[in-house]
Formats: C-alpha cells, structure tokens, sequence
C-alpha cells in the first residue's frame, strides 16, 4: 500500500494550491499542499515545505479536514529564534530543557510558532482500546480485533514517518533530535508521543510537534503558559510569573489542580517519570495541606460557576456571598501558585462584584482576569474580551447590579 504518488492534490481539493517542492513562499503565502501517501484508508500526507517562510509542515488527516488549512497563514512574527530568551541546557534527571538568560516579566512572549507536524488525533488518538475482558468473548474475533488494530497502528506510524521525510532538512533534523521516549522500537512515534500538544483545530484534535517549544519540562506549578491560536496555526508560550535570569522555564503537562498523587499518577502514566517539583517535594504534612487546598478550590469553583445560586444548597443569600466566595477562591489558587488556573478565579469575582454593584471591585478583578485570559487561552478567548470589556465599563455590562436588583 505504500505507493508515493506524485505531487497532485487529492480530488475534491480545489480551494488548495499544490506547492511545488522548493518553491520559495512568503510568510503569507496560503498554506499548499501536495499529496505524498495514499493508503487504504482515509488518512493523506499533506506538505508544504514553504509554510511560514520555509520552516514547512506536514499535515496528516483526511481529504476532508484538510480543507480546513486552506485559508491557514501563519503570521509574520511567528517562528523567530533571532534572539531566544533562554538557552538550552542539560538539567539532571529531567534530560534537556531551557533556562531563562534574561529577566521574563509575567506576559512576556518566550515563543510564537507554527507546528512542523500536526497528526490528526482520530488516527494517532491510540483511543478506542475496547474492553473486551468480559464474559466469553470470542477469542478469535477479539485477536483479530488486536491484529487488525496493529496493522493499523504500523500504517499510521508509517504515514508519520512520511510526513517527517517530506519536511525542509533543517526541520527534519530538529526532529530528530527531539527527546525519545525509552525502550521503544518506532523511532518516529517514540519522538511524537512524549513532545507533541494536543491541539483543537475546527473541532478537531491534532497533535503538533513544536520542535523548540518540545524541549520545555514540566512542572505542577508552572512559570510559563500556552495558548493556541488555531486560525493562525500559532502557538504561543508566555510567562506567568516573573522569571529570573538562571531560572528553568517551566510548563505543565497536565491539569495541575489536582491532589498530589493524582499529579504523580498521570504523569507517570503517560511520560513515565517521576515528577520532583517544588509541589510534588512538599513533606507529607504540607502536602495534605496543599491537596485540601486544591480540593477547596474545585467546590468552590463549582459553587460559583452555579447559574442559579440563589436557590441551591447554599440559600438565598447566595449571591450576596459570591464576591466573598470568589476572593477565598483566588486566594487559595494564589496560594497554591497555580497561576494559570486563577483566571477563572479572577473572572469569577469581577462578575460576582459587578452583580453586586461594587464598581471599584469589579474593576481591579476585571483587569486582572482579562490579563489571565488572555495567557491562558489567547486575547481572543471569550473570557478576555468579555473581561476586557468589563474593566472598560462595568455599569454597561449586563451583570451590573444583577444581585442587588433581583
Ligand atoms: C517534551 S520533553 C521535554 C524536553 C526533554 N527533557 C528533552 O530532553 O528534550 C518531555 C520529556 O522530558 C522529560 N521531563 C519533562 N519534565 C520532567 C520533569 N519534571 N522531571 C523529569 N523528567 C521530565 C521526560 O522524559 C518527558 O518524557
């Protein structure tokens, strides 16, 4: 099945433009592809080694959600390693990973790039794992099943290698140079499967290898954020902390509100190795303190997101108590560094304070949230606009006194 068919465009794919290998493209060039694999099932390379001013990229999915790339330019800014904050460095018992080389202010950008590869997740999900261990399944059919599944995996991997060999040799050789997973026996996917972002585009999951981005450990209290922005193809990693010159920069790998174990038990399951933060190193007796904290912060969390308030468990009073709720819950979440989080914190409370009419309240948490959601999940999000617009003029918003008027 493996034929490599010449540059041609699938069929049904008019909106693309077919690049020709080589062809210099600028940055705003529209994203081409050229079709490299067919295989018996639905799933295409896709290439362009001009995106983005010649660093390419390699898109693996169907015929149909290609079309979604189409109008795809990534911007003119992205992809700039002229001046990195950071340099690259060895960091025991963590492999490689970037240390700050200049002061990072909370906000500042330390990256804004395009993918080299994004793996449509419906065929690298590695999902569908049916649970077939129950009462007198036929064994044949269930081996079948895993064969079948395994041929499957052979010919996904397949296409990922593909995809690679289709990049611009500079790009080729960053992948090869990424972190590899230990004791596998596919070269490829041991690279893709510890360093790539789950990444939302038109609804859909990809996952994206950012070959720079890729080298930043993890940490459960983070000094660094992402956010992508998917009409752009653009991810971007800020700081959300102040971050000294010498400090490693750090992101999360998992939702980081969770207790201690729970942290330890994800991370362990999917990268397999032990995390040694600042949190997870805590002696027992802090820890039990922090994980109550987090706990905390989850009901409170679910109290405050509650539409109807007013008539739930907690009486009337309710929604007199929200802007009090909303300030026990971002303390706790500053308390626990968990910076990222805190943004629905803020934006809980600069809602609950302009229900109540607090103007001055309303504006220093609106500030506060638009900032926080414009990091966690770009200026565009709904929460930073909405946010943003609140800090501008709180007696315009449709929250305005809602508590103090029903
Ligand atoms: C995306 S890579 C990060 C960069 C990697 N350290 C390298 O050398 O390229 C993810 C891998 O880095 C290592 N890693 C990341 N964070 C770590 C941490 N906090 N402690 C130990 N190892 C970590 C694990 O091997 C993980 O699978």
């Amino acid at each position: 099945y493996l034929q490599i068919a010449k540059e041609l465009l699938p069929p049904a794919q008019t909106p693309l433009h077919p690049l020709v290998l080589g062809e210099p493209v600028s940055p705003l060039t529209p994203l081409g592809c050229g079709l490299a694999q067919n295989t018996s099932d639905d799933f295409l390379v896709y290439h362009s080694p001009g995106f983005a001013g010649g660093r390419g990229i390699s898109i693996v999915t169907t015929p149909a959600r290609i079309q979604r790339f189409a109008k795809v330019r990534a911007p003119s800014y992205a992809n700039d390693f002229s001046s990195p904050p950071y340099e690259e460095r060895a960091m025991p018992g963590k492999g490689r990973g970037l240390v700050a080389t200049k002061t990072l202010h909370r906000g500042d950008r330390i990256f804004a790039d395009t993918p080299i590869l994004l793996l449509d997740a419906e065929a690298f999900g590695g999902g569908d794992d049916d649970d077939d261990d129950d009462d007198n399944q036929d064994d044949k059919e269930v081996e079948g099943v895993e064969v079948e599944e395994e041929q499957e995996d052979d010919m996904h991997s397949e296409l990922a290698a593909l995809a690679v060999s289709k990049l611009p040799p500079a790009m080729q050789r960053q992948f090869w140079n990424l972190h590899a997973q230990a004791g596998g026996d596919d070269a490829v996917m041991d690279r893709i499967d510890p360093n790539a972002f789950e990444l939302q585009i038109g609804g859909d999951t990809f996952f994206g290898v950012l070959p720079e981005m890729a080298r930043l450990n993890h940490d459960c209290r983070p000094n660094a954020v992402y956010s992508f922005d998917e009409a752009t193809l653009t991810q971007r990693v800020h700081a959300l902390t102040d971050i000294a010159p010498g400090e490693e920069i750090s992101i999360t790998y998992i939702s980081p509100a969770q207790s201690r174990a729970e942290r330890l038990e994800a991370l362990r399951a999917s990268w397999g190795f032990e995390c040694s933060c600042s949190a997870c190193s805590l002696p027992p007796e802090l820890t039990a303190l922090s994980d109550r904290r987090v706990a905390e912060t989850d009901r409170l969390l679910e109290r405050l997101r509650g539409e109807h308030g007013e008539h739930g468990e907690h009486g009337e009073d309710e929604q007199k108590q929200k802007p009090q709720v909303a300030e026990a819950l971002v303390s706790l979440f500053r308390q626990e560094r968990l910076w990222a989080d805190a943004h629905e914190g803020w934006v809980l409370a600069a809602r609950a304070y302009c229900a109540a009419g607090n103007y001055w309240d309303t504006l220093r948490h609106a500030h506060l949230a638009a900032e926080a959601s414009a990091l966690w999940g770009g200026a565009g999000s709904p929460d930073a606009v909405e946010m943003a617009r609140l800090a501008e003029a709180p007696e315009g918003e449709a929250c305005w006194m809602k508590a103090v008027k029903s």
